[in-house]
């Protein structure tokens, strides 16, 4: 969605189009409706003046009631319709935006903060949905509206017609254009002053321990200041310019049905006008203005949709750094995951992270993979899992390219738990289940124990129910840890990769959580990404990683 952002979002709701055909007819409709009923409304009050025969009013009085009704049932109409158009359009604009930016988010989007992305990018989906339900149908209403209005008016009273169009002109077109000139710098800054933020915020809640424990909290909460001051100085830049346009829509209603009452007036004195159509147009003229008064604020959320659509088309339009084949093969076993000369760096030109790695990794061997910080065991575990492919060499498993299996596939029978691992806020039992959902409970108690954490869980007087608090702020760092390993193990992944699964622990627990969990994970394939060597016995090779190649540094295993 680069380039022309509006076009390629109208091309998107095409499949929703009768549905904002429909609208925009009922709105016409709804439009029509109140302007003839203002019409009809003066002309019966004109006729009923001169006391004629009830009966000769029949039809104006009727044609009243049927507007009235028409007028509410056309607009109630067009709000369902474009309203549930609009939800349908949302549904898919955000599935297919979701799809685009999944596979970015595991190996990094680049210049993105989580808050920036996370406000940025529900704001301008939002944000889209103005192209339709006020960037659109508000102008298709107003030029069809207005012009019927012009015409009926033209055709009693051909001057009337002429002083409504120059009246309705300068609101339909200098007043929406006028608002785009001046909001047209303050709409491109005003997401991106949002984001920011939004950011900040995010930064103080996640940054709030350090940033009190180091009495820096103020300065966090004065970015924050500053960050609004930029949005409420946009604001009110918008505000002046609403109201502008407002007051000059008024005048402009006001000044126009002036001068189509007097030219009226005349008429009626020169005998081209019949008396009782006097007050049918002038008050026509006031309600053809209630077309075209949205038009203004339909300009603004024009901008506004055009600068979010870019921002997705943008963000969305790195290429993400692993796809599925177009074929992809059946599912791989797992039997073998090999790596020949394998090459990774993040930029073109850049140096290296990763120079000629060769790796074996099968089902019940254990490898632990040691380098210092920054060495690149990170990036070799994001290959592994198809996070992002590698620059040179090759990745088999199964004797197959990784590139020919579907990624799901891929990450079905290699498993990565990350030195983040993540835990949702929710209980122990929906953590470990993310990996299989509808996992019996013997099954998670099973991938618990062989995490070793099932004889801590089953103390708690919640078990498996209890909740862990948002980010898993109610376990400890090893608890945590072994959730995230059960639910690599409950995966029936036959290869799992570990990074760094115990940093942040104390030596003591470090050591006996991977004794444990090294032990609990025979028949599967472990690679175990750590800074420190394994205690003795418990892996069957240990490599170095150094300067982007392995090297065997011996055997640890007893057995
Ligand atoms: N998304 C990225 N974009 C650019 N460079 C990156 C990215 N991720 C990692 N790097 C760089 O690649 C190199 C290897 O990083 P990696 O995270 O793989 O190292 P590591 O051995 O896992 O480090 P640590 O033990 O500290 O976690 C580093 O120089 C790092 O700066």
């Amino acid at each position: 969605m680069r380039g022309r952002p509006l076009v390629a979002l109208l091309a998107a709701a095409r499949p929703v189009a009768h549905r904002f055909a429909a609208s925009a007819l009922c709105g016409v409709l709804a439009a029509g409706s109140a302007i003839a009923l203002m019409g009809v409304s003066g002309y019966l009050i004109s006729r009923a003046a001169l006391r004629p025969e009830i009966v000769t009013l029949a039809v104006a009085i009727t044609a009243v009631r049927a507007l009235s009704l028409s007028r509410a049932v056309f607009r109630y109409a067009e709000r369902v319709v474009s309203h549930d158009a609009s939800l349908r359009l949302l549904r898919e604009l955000r599935v297919r935006w979701f799809r685009r930016l999944e596979p970015l988010v595991p190996a990094g989007l680049p210049d993105a903060r989580s808050g920036d992305l996370l406000s940025g990018f529900a704001a301008d989906v939002e944000a889209v949905q103005h192209l339709y339900l006020r960037g659109l149908a508000p102008p298709l209403v107003a030029l069809t509206a207005g012009a019927g209005t012009v015409a009926a008016v033209a055709w009693a009273l051909p001057a009337g017609g002429l002083w409504l169009a120059l009246g309705l002109l300068p609101a339909a077109l200098v007043l929406p254009a006028a608002t785009i000139a001046l909001t047209r710098a303050a709409a491109s800054r005003r997401a991106g002053a949002l984001a920011a933020r939004n950011a900040e915020t995010v930064e103080l809640l996640h940054g709030a321990p350090e940033l009190v424990a180091f009495g820096r909290a103020g300065d966090q909460l004065a970015r924050i200041a500053a960050a609004d001051a930029v949005l409420s100085r946009i604001a009110r830049r918008d505000a002046r310019t609403a109201g502008f346009t407002t007051a000059a829509t008024i005048l402009l209603t006001a000044g126009t049905t002036l001068a189509v009452l007097v030219c009226g007036v005349h008429a009626v004195h020169r005998g081209a006008l019949p008396g009782v159509l006097l007050a049918a147009l002038a008050l026509a003229a006031p309600a053809a203005f209630e077309a075209v008064r949205p038009l203004p604020e339909a300009a603004r959320d024009l901008l506004t949709a055009h600068g979010a659509a870019a921002r997705l088309g943008a963000l969305t339009a790195h290429a993400p750094p692993a796809a599925d084949p177009p074929r992809p093969l059946p599912a791989p076993r797992g039997d073998l995951l090999r790596l020949r000369g394998v090459r990774a760096r993040y930029a073109p030109g850049s140096p290296w992270v990763l120079d000629g790695v060769d790796l074996d990794l099968r089902p019940g061997r254990r490898v632990a993979l040691l380098g210092p910080s920054g060495s690149g065991k990170s990036t070799l575990a994001h290959l592994l899992v198809r996070f992002r492919d590698p620059d040179g060499g090759r990745i088999t498993l199964d004797g197959r390219d990784l590139r020919e299996y579907a990624q799901d596939d891929v990450r079905r029978a290699i498993c990565l738990v990350d030195q983040h691992a993540h835990l949702f806020a929710t209980t122990i039992r929906a953590n470990v289940a993310l990996a299989k959902p509808g996992a019996a409970e013997h099954e998670i108690v099973g991938a618990l124990r062989r995490a070793r954490a099932w004889d801590w869980i089953r103390t708690l007087p919640d078990g498996l129910d209890t909740h862990v608090g948002e980010h898993g702020a109610r376990v400890s760092g090893g608890q945590r840890q072994r959730i995230a390993l059960a639910r690599a193990f409950l995966s029936g992944a036959r290869i799992v990769v570990l990074d760094e699964p115990t940093a942040h622990l104390d030596p003591g627990t470090a050591r006996d959580l991977l004794r444990d969990v090294l032990d609990g994970a025979s028949g599967t394939g472990i690679l175990l990404i750590t800074h420190t060597p394994p205690p003795p016995g418990t892996v069957d090779q240990v490599l170095h990683l150094e300067a982007g190649r392995l090297r065997a540094a011996g055997e640890h295993r007893a057995s």
